[in-house]
């Protein structure tokens, strides 16, 4: 009997804590004052990127905050010539082209310069700027790879705010064009992916920039990586959506779901080149969007920590690639503290915590030659920024290309 009414007691007891914890429960959440993720974001940016871009912030922030553009990223894979009509009938250009054409005038005038002094004054003529010998090396050789470029990427001439049709399938059935950031290109373009390289893209769903890689066809072998599972199977249907059977086969793309942060360890100075496009705070994304946004106060934790593990991806790029080789990071994020910081503690904990030495390559001749396309902050101390502007809303985009010495 007294067993029995003791059991009852704990009954009504568990009842009426429960009871109690519901109720705080729900009184706490219904009288707390629900801000949006994006006014959280927008609160966030003004107060750090006001100090950060002074006069430029209220023209960036108009920006980020109006529909941004997109590119079209071509197909090499489908039946081109097709495509190149049809997005050439919407009266886009290929901004790679357009860029092709800056480089080969801007090269014949400094040649003109050399031999007959100064002959068009009004354009820049020195496209690599004041630079050591080595830095103009580099920088000539960038530009001439540049000009080699398969990569053909239509976008609206500036001010022009059309849109890009859904792409159709092709008679291959392959898509036609990856509509994207054309800004998300610039970092493929200044990894400068050679013929017969091997190539690591360690954060890669859902895969732009992935395909981007594989559109250069200099990729003897691609490995693709992503920890996150269900981007990682993003990632393996825009392959299927765009590259042949063939050119995805697994002696010549490998996709991975491993934490990139290992890469350092499992597969030591192997690669080419790598491409650390790190999680980050997607300034546009949070913004705009409630949905999966890293301004949620549940993430704050995880935001907070962002310059840490960007820091740790980069660090493992920078052991995973051969000496010689080179690096690109990239993030869509002005934040100077996911950019040029994290790169500067990248390099100081790749050389004392694992003896590898890199050197942060100059890529200003970027800003030249895509300047017809692209907004860009012209006051990094490492690497280059894309920043949005009203005519040419792209980007956020900053990448940094690294040399590995040692
Ligand atoms: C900016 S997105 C990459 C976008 C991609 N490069 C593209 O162009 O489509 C960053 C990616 O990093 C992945 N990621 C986050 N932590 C990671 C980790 N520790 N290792 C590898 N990937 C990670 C995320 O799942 C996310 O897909």
């Amino acid at each position: 009997m007294s067993a029995c009414r003791g059991f009852l007691l704990r009954r009504i007891n568990d009842s009426c804590l429960t009871f109690r914890r519901h109720k705080f429960k729900k009184k706490w959440a219904t009288t707390l004052p629900k801000i949006p993720c994006s006014r959280l974001a927008l609160q966030y940016f003004d107060i750090n990127y006001s100090m950060q871009f002074g006069d430029l912030w209220p023209s960036i922030r108009i920006s980020l905050l109006t529909e941004q553009k997109y590119g079209a990223l071509v197909n090499n894979f489908s039946h081109k010539e097709t495509v190149l009509n049809n997005l050439s009938a919407l009266k886009a250009k290929d901004f790679i082209s357009e860029a092709q054409s800056v480089i080969s005038l801007l090269q014949t005038q400094n040649n003109v310069d050399t031999s007959e002094k100064m002959v068009f004054t009004e354009v820049p003529l020195n496209l690599v700027g004041e630079k050591n010998d080595a830095e103009q090396t580099q920088a000539t050789n960038l530009l001439s790879s540049l000009s080699n470029s398969k990569l053909t990427c239509f976008t609206f001439s500036r001010g022009d705010i059309s849109r890009f049709p859904q792409s159709r399938s092709d008679c291959f059935g392959l898509l036609e064009y990856y509509l994207m950031d054309a800004a998300s290109l610039l970092p493929v373009l200044a990894l400068d992916i050679q013929h017969g390289h091997s190539v690591l893209d360690l954060c890669a769903a859902p895969g732009g920039k992935t395909l981007a890689l594989l559109q250069t066809e200099n990729c003897q072998y691609l490995a693709a990586n992503d920890l996150s599972t269900s981007r990682s199977s993003r990632l393996h249907r825009v392959l299927h959506s765009y590259v042949p059977r063939d050119q995805r086969a697994e002696h010549k793309v490998r996709i991975t779901s491993w934490d990139g942060r290992l890469w350092g360890d499992l597969e030591a100075s192997t690669y080419d080149r790598v491409l650390v496009d790190v999680p980050c705070t997607t300034d546009r994304h949070s913004l705009l969007e409630e949905e999966n946004n890293i301004f949620h106060r549940i993430r704050t934790k995880q935001r907070q920590m962002l310059p840490l593990l960007q820091t740790e991806l980069l660090v493992s790029g920078l052991r995973a690639v051969r000496p010689g080789g080179e690096v690109v990071y990239s993030t869509c994020s002005l934040s100077q503290l996911q950019n040029e910081c994290v790169v500067q503690r990248a390099i100081e904990l790749a050389a004392t915590d694992h003896g590898v030495l890199v050197k942060p390559q100059d890529l200003s001749c970027f800003r030249e030659v895509f300047k017809n396309t692209f907004n860009f902050f012209q006051d990094c101390r490492v690497g280059e920024l894309v920043v949005p502007h009203l005519t040419a809303n792209f980007g956020p985009m900053f990448f940094c290309k690294l040399l590995r010495i040692k």
